[in-house]
């Protein structure tokens, strides 16, 4: 089937939402995608390993450990089987912190049905290996199609209904560009869309996932410099000049540089940048407060991605030679124990660049010569 342009951006008229869903994870964020996907019509079941956070979800409609008091909505099944969990699923959305990806697709392995579509909803870069979440899953899971659903969505907000909007990532194969009312992208989007979740599609798995690994560790970036005392300049340069790390790295790992633009990059880099409700916006703050580190968040653990992230994200530029400089200042504060004033002033005294990187214009209108 050929598309016209204006087709080719619009969902297949002729899509079907996909009937079972599997949500693997009873953290916050998989709990508000099971709501999200229940209330856009789909059946549900969550699968956790705690045994009395899965029954508080099946039996009184609410998750007391991450979202206490607020109601879920109705027919959301819970497990702490995976066989159970992934018995009859047409698609799996995979929500648990990055760090326990591997683990938790081996726990899968056995029981996922042929060919069901996975979509990664962590946000990370796995350590040591450097492998985007998407190639771990890759490989963890051959013969299913991994995509990604990435987007400014705190949890809470989405489960109360707040209208939220987010990308649904997957690369389209030859079959996909042939049948696009098949892809997973489209099935999934059309899944997961109500009138309080609107779902874009995207090709770019890598664009998408490296907006979702690189934003936590500029988050925390501002953090650091609002509890630093610095104010409201600062933060905007940091998002602006953050963005553009993002958009190198994932340039040269073969994603597009605007779809950092979009809801999974610029989008969820504003909405972490810019609020507390941020756990890693608001370790950088604490931090910026000179909190030690293990009385943040009143000691106890909260899951936060750009911490144990800037170590990858670092990795990962170094090897393939990209520099980028605000991710490599949070990772010196959070792991070489530089002193968190010092580095942001070493950030902002750096040679001076042109804007956007990379562009030549020293090349064409050198010193002393007339343009
Ligand atoms: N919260 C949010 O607003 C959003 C979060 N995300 C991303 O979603 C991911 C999950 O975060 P979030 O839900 O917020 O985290 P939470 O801390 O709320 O929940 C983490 C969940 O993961 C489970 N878990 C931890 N380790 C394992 C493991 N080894 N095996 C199985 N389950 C495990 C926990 O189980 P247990 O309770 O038993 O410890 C818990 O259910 C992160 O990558 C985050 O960046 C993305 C968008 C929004
Ligand atoms: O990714 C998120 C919102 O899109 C959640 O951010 P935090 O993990 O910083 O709370």
């Amino acid at each position: 089937m050929t598309l016209s342009k204006a087709e080719q951006t619009k969902l297949p008229a002729n899509a079907r939402p996909y009937r079972r869903i599997a949500v693997i994870g009873t953290g916050s964020w998989g709990t508000a995608l099971a709501s999200v996907a229940r209330r856009a019509g789909r059946e549900v079941i969550v699968w956790g390993r705690d045994a009395d956070t899965v029954e508080a979800i099946a039996e009184r409609r609410e998750n007391p450990k991450y979202l206490p008091g607020i109601e879920l909505p109705e027919g959301i099944e819970a497990t702490t089987s995976m066989e159970a969990a992934l018995k009859g699923a047409e698609a799996v959305l995979i929500v648990t912190p990055s760090k326990t990806l591997r683990e938790v697709c081996g726990k899968m392995r056995p029981h996922l049905p042929d060919g069901v579509p996975v979509a990664l909803c962590a946000k990370g870069i796995e350590a040591q290996s450097g492998l985007l979440l998407g190639e771990v899953a890759g490989s963890e899971l051959p013969g299913h199609p991994v995509g990604a659903i990435s987007g400014p969505t705190f949890a809470k907000e989405t489960v109360l209904g707040h209208p939220t909007a987010a990308t649904v990532a997957f690369e389209f194969s030859y079959a996909d560009r042939l049948d696009p009312q098949e892809s997973p992208a489209a099935r999934l989007a059309l899944s997961m869309s109500s009138d309080v979740f609107r779902c874009y599609i995207s090709d770019d798995l890598v664009g998408v996932e490296i907006g979702g690994a690189v934003k936590n560790v500029i988050a925390i970036a501002c953090g650091m410099m609002s509890g630093a005392g610095f104010a409201e300049n600062t933060r905007a340069a940091l998002i602006t000049r953050g963005m553009d790390e993002m958009k190198t790295l994932a340039e040269v790992l073969g994603g597009r540089r605007e779809t950092v633009t979009g809801l999974s990059g610029a989008g969820d880099l504003t909405l972490t940048c810019s609020s507390t409700t941020s756990r890693n916006m608001s370790l950088g703050t604490q931090l910026g407060q000179g909190i030690a580190r293990e009385d943040c968040f009143d000691g106890k653990p909260v899951v936060v991605e750009g911490e144990v992230n800037s170590i990858s994200v670092i990795d990962l530029a170094s090897r393939i030679g990209v520099s980028l400089p605000i991710c490599e200042s949070v990772h010196a504060v959070l792991h070489r124990d530089a002193d968190l004033k010092q580095t942001f002033r070493d950030l902002w005294s750096r040679p001076i660049e042109a804007e956007p990187k990379g562009l030549g214009i020293f090349l064409d209108h050198p010193f002393g010569e007339p343009a």
